[in-house]
């Protein structure tokens, strides 16, 4: 009787151990890996996205049926067949998928706050903690723009009340989503004469929202005397600057932003590498490359072979550079697409991710005490213990 109530002590308690090593090394895995994502902390930083090339399909069949815009398709999917691709096209084309449903959403005050909204709620999906998202305020008016885009009618939605909803749809959706959102207005490489009503915007809501300027679109143009304008009191006035270069043009154009436009950083700037020597000078002031792997791949910038892509060079040299979207809505994807690329064909690891996002963080255009902040949420959330200064 004292023998068999032994064995099953034995046995329970050798039970017991079983069951707390399993208990622990499952703890340890959610804890470590995936518990990130389930305890809703977020790791990823995203600089480089455009609102109007990141809405949801749904939204606009929404809006277009609501307004009565005529679009390519009633569903997603036929909308997609339209606006979305598969295969490279040039950066022009790809430019020209815009037409199609854009339409649908300019000019409407409730359209443009939820885009913003929608954005926000996307990205903290995505394990996104803080995003820059960037859009031209012209480009969603209807109203004291000249032209009045996407052919529509005259309506009374401004530029700047474009950007005052933008900044609505972001600032609840940081309420909700408890992720940080600010935002870049674009200058259009095709329309200078809207740049110096976009500098002054920057100037006027760089408290609300508001953290830089872009130039964005054909960068087969060169940038104009406007556009200079522009970026030279966007520098007097402290505004951030970034600027779309190299990524279909040459080094040329990365060398013009930087040294005419004093940029701060460069969206896309993958053809730096054509020039060692500007590429050497960008490493030793530390640039930043806001880069887009898949989109890199569909607007033809880069060579189909992601093992080729300039990244992989960027990577070797160590360096300052984040892993962007750009267009989801276009290229059909999200930032683990992105994220995935670089994994699977350049062999990116979750310390090189780390890095990647904590030089996203760095280079981001907060103020300094929201940067800090910002940096401090990455190493918490990394089990890393910040480098004191
Ligand atoms: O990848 C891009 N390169 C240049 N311009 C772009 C890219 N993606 C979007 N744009 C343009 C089209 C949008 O209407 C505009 C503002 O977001 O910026």
């Amino acid at each position: 009787m004292c023998s068999r109530n032994k064995s099953w002590t034995i046995l329970w308690l050798s039970k017991l151990n079983f069951l707390t090593v399993m208990f622990f090394k499952w703890f340890c895995i959610w804890f470590l890996w995936l518990g990130p994502f389930m305890r809703g902390i977020h790791t990823r930083v995203e600089l480089h996205i455009h609102l109007d090339g990141a809405i949801r399909p749904e939204t606009i069949l929404h809006f277009g049926k609501k307004r009565g815009v005529p679009l390519p398709g009633s569903t997603v999917d036929e909308l997609m067949k339209h606006v979305s691709y598969q295969t490279p096209l040039s950066l022009k084309l790809f430019l020209e998928k815009f037409n199609h449903y854009m339409p649908a959403i300019a000019g409407d005050r409730e359209a443009v706050r939820r885009i913003a909204y929608e954005l926000v709620e996307t990205k903290a999906k995505e394990g996104v903690v803080y995003v820059e998202v960037r859009y031209s305020p012209h480009l969603l008016a209807n109203c004291r723009v000249e032209p009045i885009p996407w052919g529509q009618a005259e309506g009374d939605l401004t530029p700047e009340e474009v950007v005052n909803l933008v900044n609505q749809g972001l600032q609840d959706g940081e309420r909700d989503f408890r992720i940080k959102a600010r935002s870049i207005l674009c200058c259009m490489r095709h329309m200078p004469s809207w740049s110096p009503e976009v500098v002054e915007l920057c100037k006027k809501y760089q408290n609300n929202s508001v953290v830089a300027i872009d130039l964005a679109g054909d960068e087969l143009l060169m940038a104009s005397s406007d556009h200079k304008a522009a970026y030279e009191e966007a520098e007097r006035c402290g505004i951030h600057r970034t600027v779309h270069a190299g990524e279909a043009g040459p080094a040329t154009m990365i060398k013009e932003a930087v040294y005419l436009l004093k940029a701060e950083r460069i969206g896309h700037g993958y053809h730096v590498l054509e020039d060692p020597e500007l590429y050497r000078e960008l490493l030793r002031t530390r640039m930043h490359f806001e880069v887009c792997p898949w989109s890199s791949y569909l607007t033809g910038a880069c060579l189909p072979d992601f093992r080729k892509h300039p990244v992989v060079q960027f990577k070797k040299d160590q360096a300052n550079y984040s892993i962007n979207t750009d267009d989801p809505l276009i290229f059909n994807s999200n930032i683990d697409k992105d994220y995935g690329i670089v994994k699977e064909y350049m062999d990116f690891t979750e310390e090189d991710f780390k890095r990647v996002n904590i030089n996203a963080a760095q280079s981001s255009f907060l103020p300094e005490k929201e940067k800090q902040e910002l940096l401090n949420t990455l190493y918490e959330a990394y089990g890393m213990v910040p480098a004191t200064s």
